[in-house]
């Protein structure tokens, strides 16, 4: 049985004076599972986590967090933790004077000392925060983000500019939130951290859902295979080849994406007997999601 939503938005657009941000989204967030934000620069995907939090208020379209509560209510905020991109920490402060200050803001706060354990700040808990290096800080703001143990957290881009070992220490505590049945919300430009983290991927692009499905589901829906090669045809001739999805020109190869590479191969060769450097491969969840919203693309040529 499907969890209870967290999050209803219908009709949601939102404006910055005249550059449109979101265009339209109805997109329903299930609780209990890790949900995927994923979309190019400028998609809208700030833009939506502002609204859901209200610290933007909806203009156009309606938002219902837990059932009937409008973004912004205390009761919604309360059950809510949240990791932005910009702080706006208290930044003269330690780390373990900022995760006490924060567990004092809800009833039953997770444990300090665990906290600090878990995301290797111990050694760190002394040091103010505006000392710590961008990775730490990162950590840190995750412990401040889970310390109220929210019904649902949100993370924007939790794991930008974090070195291997320490991206691990928050995939991990993302999937213990996750085991303990906290609602995720987790923005993200890294399609690895989707697969591995998500149940359900939103893939947005200026201001629409685009798609969604679980990883997999999105990955069926998008090319399979990746064709690099030298070629005489132009770019619109080899978007007519069968199966093909995007075409990308590169270097001095095109980067053909597939749905069946076999066939695309095929056709490619019998309609250029010059074709040369040919390598086909299967296209990663990044690739396949470049296409994704490549191929939603209004028709324009560049080279
Ligand atoms: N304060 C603002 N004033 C004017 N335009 C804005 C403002 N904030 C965002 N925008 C514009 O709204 C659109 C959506 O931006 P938003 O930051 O929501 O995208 P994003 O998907 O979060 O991008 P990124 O991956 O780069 O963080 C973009 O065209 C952006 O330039």
């Amino acid at each position: 049985m499907d969890k209870p939503v967290v999050a209803e938005c219908s009709a949601l657009h939102h404006d910055y004076g005249s550059t449109p941000a979101l265009a339209g989204i109805d997109l329903t967030l299930h609780g209990g599972r890790v949900t995927a934000l994923l979309g190019p620069n400028g998609a809208g995907k700030t833009t939506l986590i502002h609204l859901l939090l209200g610290i933007l208020s909806v203009q156009r379209g309606k938002i219902s967090l837990f059932g009937d509560l409008e973004p912004g209510r205390t009761e919604a905020q309360r059950r809510i933790g949240v990791m932005l991109q910009a702080s706006g920490v208290q930044d003269n402060l330690t780390v373990s004077e900022l995760l006490a200050l924060f567990a004092s803001f809800y009833p039953e706060p997770d444990s300090q000392i665990g906290l600090l354990d878990e995301l290797d700040l111990v050694d760190l808990a002394d040091r103010r925060f505006d000392r710590l290096s961008g990775g730490q800080k990162q950590r840190a703001l995750f412990a401040l983000a889970v310390v109220g143990r929210p019904d649902w957290l949100i993370l924007d881009e939790p794991t930008t500019g974090l070195d291997p070992a320490a991206r691990r220490i928050l995939w991990r505590a993302i999937e213990a939130r996750r085991r303990a049945g906290v609602s995720i919300l987790l923005c993200t430009h890294f399609m690895d951290e989707a697969q591995k983290l998500a149940d359900h991927v939103v893939v947005l692009d200026r201001g629409r859902v685009l798609d969604q499905g679980s990883p997999d589901a999105i990955r069926r829906r998008v090319p399979s295979d990746r064709i690099l090669a030298r070629t005489a045809l132009p770019k619109e001739k080899l978007r007519t080849l069968p199966a093909v999805q995007a075409v990308h020109a590169g270097e001095d190869r095109v980067e053909i994406l597939s749905r069946r590479g076999i066939d695309t191969v095929r056709a490619l060769l019998a309609a250029d007997d010059t074709v040369d450097d040919l390598e086909v491969a299967g296209a990663d969840l990044e690739t396949a999601f470049l296409a994704l919203t490549d191929s939603a693309q209004p028709e324009q040529e560049a080279a």
